[in-house]
Parts: C-alpha cells; structure tokens; sequence
C-alpha cells in the first residue's frame, strides 16, 4: 500500500504552571489510502494527533516531531501559509459538532458556494451548480431548500453532512474525522458513517477516524491504532480486534456490552501503571 502521511516521534506538549503536560508522546504512524482508526479512552491524545498533523494546536502548545510527512514533504518545515494551503486543499478535517465549524450567520448555501470559490476560484453560478452535486453527493434530497436554510435550521445528521460535503469540495487526500457521528442518533450515525464510506472509497482517500467507540471503529475501519495516555499500545487489524493483546486493549473489548452474551455486570477496567511507561508501538506500514 503507497504511504500518503508519515508520522515520526510526534510529540504534543502543554506547558502549564504546575509543569509540562505530555498529550501525545513520541508516536509513529504511517497512513494509506485505508480507513485507520485511532480509539482510545478520554484524554489519551486522539484529538491533539488528529490536530497536531494539521498544526492546528493553540499556543502555549508545542508540536514536535521528527516528521510529518505529506508525500515525502515534512509539513513541520512548511510556513504558515503554505501549511493554509495544506488544510483543506489535502488535508480536511470534520469535527464532531457542526454547529462550532458552520457561520450561523451565513446560509449553508452561501458557504458551500463561498469554500467551493476559494477553492477553485471558480464563478458563482458554477460554484452554486458544484455547490448542489455536493449535497445531492451526501446523500441531502432537496439541495435546492438546503441551500437556501440557516445552519440553526438543520438537524444535527444534516448539518455533519453538510461539513463533509464542505470538506470534500477540494478534494483532499486525507480525511481527518473526530468523533464525526458521536452526537448523533444511532441510525442517523449508520447513514453518516456509510456516506463517508463510499465517499472515501470512490474518491480513493486515506481516513483517519477518531472515536472512544471500539466497536464502531472495529466495523468501519482497516486497521485500528490504539492509544494510552499519550501512546500507541496496540495496532490490530480492525477484524482482528478480538485477538488483541495488550491488556488495555483487551480491558477496553471487555467493558464492552454484549448482545449475544448479555452479563449482568460489565468488566470494570483495572489500569497498570507499567501501561504508562512502555513504548510506543510503531504503527508504520
Ligand atoms: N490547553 C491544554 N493545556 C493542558 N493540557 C491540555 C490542553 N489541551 C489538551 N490537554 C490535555 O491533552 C490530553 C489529550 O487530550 P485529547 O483531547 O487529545 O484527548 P482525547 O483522547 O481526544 O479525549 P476525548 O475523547 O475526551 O476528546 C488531555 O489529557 C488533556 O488534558
């Protein structure tokens, strides 16, 4: 498989008055045109990696690494501007709540047609005609009323359809996905989640796909990258899941519940400090 990011020794610190806080520390990974899945559990860094390979961290954080390489092109050496070009034309990101990265003041259809200009400098009746394929591309049925609505007016399915579609306009290479469904209905989630599906394997693009939900990412992704306190514990095949061995791994796959097996109780992870301090497994193809 062609590599399209390489991630080496990256590192993501805060420093704080009470010292430096460590959110991701030294990890390595390489990504494909594959769906790579990164769970782990509150606080151990999926969202400052996600983040970290755009250099969208906020001072006082500091991003090191030896590099992220985009094509062989190490994004750390990159000015800021370059790096604007990065974000968004190859690199996109969907956060989890669209209603943060939507301008409640501008329609959905002015922004759509606004990113689809900047993108391709292109004129408003083109952008408005590219603007209408995108949403029907989501799966949005009435395009034309969407078009015209506020990002208030939309559910929040709607509105995460509507941000995918905004961030595949360019069409990037990577996709950066955090938590893009955990706000939503579980059959809405299911209609988000086979959206990017397709999207991601028409257009031939590398997925990263952050969430705490093992068993979604267990279904929808190729390889999974599991993450402990800032470090990569495990890296599995995402149909392999249910060999994993590390205990993190593993106590994570047991806290789950169980349709076919129902218990009365649910295991109850039982974290080692030893975790803490192993290395970082390498998760380069
Ligand atoms: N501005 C900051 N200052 C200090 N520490 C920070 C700052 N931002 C994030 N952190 C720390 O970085 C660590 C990793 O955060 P991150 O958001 O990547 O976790 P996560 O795995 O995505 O969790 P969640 O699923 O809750 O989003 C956390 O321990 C958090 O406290």
């Amino acid at each position: 498989m062609s590599t399209l990011l390489d991630v080496k020794n990256l590192w993501v610190k805060f420093p704080t008055r009470n010292g430096v806080v460590e959110a991701v520390r030294g990890i390595s990974f390489s990504l494909g045109k594959e769906r790579l899945g990164i769970v782990g559990e509150s606080g151990s860094g999926k969202s400052m990696t996600g983040r970290a390979i755009l250099r969208l961290i906020r001072p006082p954080g500091i991003i090191e690494a030896d590099h992220i390489s985009l094509h062989g092109q190490n994004l750390m050496d990159l000015s800021e501007s370059k790096m604007r070009a990065v974000r968004g034309q190859k690199i996109s990101m969907v956060m989890q709540d669209p209603k943060f990265s939507l301008n409640p003041v501008m329609t959905i259809g002015d922004q759509i047609i606004e990113a689809h200009r900047l993108h391709a400098k292109s004129s408003r009746s083109e952008a408005r005609k590219k603007a209408i394929e995108m949403l029907e591309a989501v799966s949005i049925r009435d395009p034309e009323r969407v078009m015209k609505a506020y990002p208030h007016e939309m559910s929040g399915g709607m509105g995460q359809r509507i941000m995918i579609a905004m961030m595949l306009i360019p069409n990037p290479e990577i996709l950066i996905a955090d938590e893009p469904t955990s706000a939503l209905d579980v059959s809405v989630q299911g209609q988000v989640l086979s959206i990017m599906d397709k999207l991601v394997k028409d257009r031939g693009m590398g997925l990263i796909f952050i969430s705490h939900d093992l068993n979604l990412v267990s279904q929808f992704c190729d390889r999974v990258l599991i993450m402990y306190a800032g470090r990569i514990v495990e890296v599995c095949e995402a149909d392999k899941l249910h060999e994993a061995q590390h205990p993190y791994t593993r106590g994570l796959l047991g806290s789950l519940p169980r349709f076919d097996a129902p218990r009365a109780r649910l295991d109850v992870l039982q974290r080692d400090p030893a975790w803490r301090d192993a290395p970082s497994v390498e998760a380069r193809t």
